[in-house]
């Protein structure tokens, strides 16, 4: 998206071969290979250079770093840049740092932020947050219009994000509630793979749409208990992420939920590296929700389907067969 209007982008990728085909051939023929990238984008498969380029820009929005790594990847690249990064001083131009990744750890429970805090906190001038809502990459990659929401504790990493996008076809809103923007995006694709069940076992619609109200009531529960704000759960990163996983044919959480639907196993499905982050998050938020004491019976039932050997229709009678109560 940002080398769509702007000359400057540079891609790193941590395999040379990767980077070679997206600087050359402007492809990516791992992820993307039918789409023509923009002329101008760069890739470079050196990490020095890459920091060293945005270290250099002249103003905020060139020195904006976008991590677009899975949950996996997350604290692993973040040390790399704390120990790449020159020795700073409090009056250094500002860098800002973004991350895409929507998840917990599933070992630790840790929020994309907690764990870049442990590699990056105490750096002079850097400033960080998260860049999440509805964005299918093929979509995006076509140069299709999306609106995202950037996070970030500093107000001027919004800004820095806003200026960088600006005349490409994002559209960049801002907000400092982290919290509730990472719950947000983490619990949709768990509600996405409850989705995908329900369609796969041809439930019908009406389910599907129950299944999205209750699943983001279930998201604003947890969310406002961890200490994110009600409204971030009805806005892009929430209500907005959710529909599109949930109903999008792209989204790959949405894709197990209607593999294991049909009757496959989720070893099968996941055997070809498919990342499918609420496959990994489930138990972190089931988790979380008993420590609060809150009662998440979506994220259960995707849990017991996934992990417990319930099968997609028990779970299905679970669910319609809980105590009535008021919406
Ligand atoms: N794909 C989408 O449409 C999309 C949209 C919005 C957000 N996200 C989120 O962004 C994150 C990344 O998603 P993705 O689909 O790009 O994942 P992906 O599995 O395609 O990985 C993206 C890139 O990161 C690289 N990578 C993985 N681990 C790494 C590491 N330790 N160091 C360096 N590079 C590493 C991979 O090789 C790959 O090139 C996920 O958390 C996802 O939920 C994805
Ligand atoms: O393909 P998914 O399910 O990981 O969804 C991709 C993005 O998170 C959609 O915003």
């Amino acid at each position: 998206a940002l080398a769509s209007a702007r000359s400057d982008a540079l891609i790193w990728a941590r395999d040379p071969e990767q980077a070679r085909a997206i600087g050359q051939q402007h492809l990516n023929p791992r992820h993307l290979p039918d789409i023509a990238l923009p002329s101008a984008l760069r890739a470079t498969g050196d990490f020095d250079a890459a920091l060293a380029h945005v270290l250099d820009g002249s103003d905020p929005a060139e020195r904006l770093i976008v991590l677009g790594v899975p949950m996996a990847g997350l604290a692993e690249v973040c040390r790399r840049i704390a120990a790449a990064l020159p020795a700073r001083t409090p009056d250094a131009p500002p860098v800002h740092l973004l991350w895409t990744c929507k998840g917990i750890s599933p070992d630790t429970h840790e929020w994309p932020h907690q764990i870049v805090a442990q590699a990056l906190s105490g750096i002079a001038g850097l400033h960080t947050g998260v860049l999440s809502g509805p964005s299918f990459a093929r979509e995006v990659a076509q140069g299709l219009p999306v609106a995202l929401t950037v996070a970030g504790r500093d107000p001027g990493t919004g800004r820095a994000a806003q200026a960088a996008f600006h005349g490409t076809r994002a559209r960049i809103y801002g907000t400092r509630d982290v919290m509730g923007v990472e719950v947000g995006g983490a619990l949709k694709n768990v509600m996405a793979i409850a989705c995908g069940i329900s369609d796969g076992l041809r439930l019908g619609t009406n389910a599907r749409a129950a299944l999205i109200t209750r699943g983001l009531a279930e998201i604003q529960r947890l969310g406002v208990a961890l200490g994110g704000q009600a409204d971030t759960f009805i806005g892009l990163t929430g209500l907005g992420d959710l529909v599109l996983t949930a109903t999008g044919e792209l989204s790959r959480n949405r894709q197990v939920g209607v593999a294991i639907g049909q009757g496959r196993t989720l070893d099968d499905i996941l055997a070809g590296g498919m990342t499918a982050e609420g496959v990994r998050c489930a138990r972190a938020a089931q988790a979380l929700g008993r420590r609060h004491g809150l009662d998440l019976p979506i994220t259960d039932a995707v849990c017991g389907v996934l992990f417990d050997g319930v099968a997609p229709p028990q779970a299905v009678a679970a669910l319609l067969a809980r105590d009535p109560r008021d919406e």
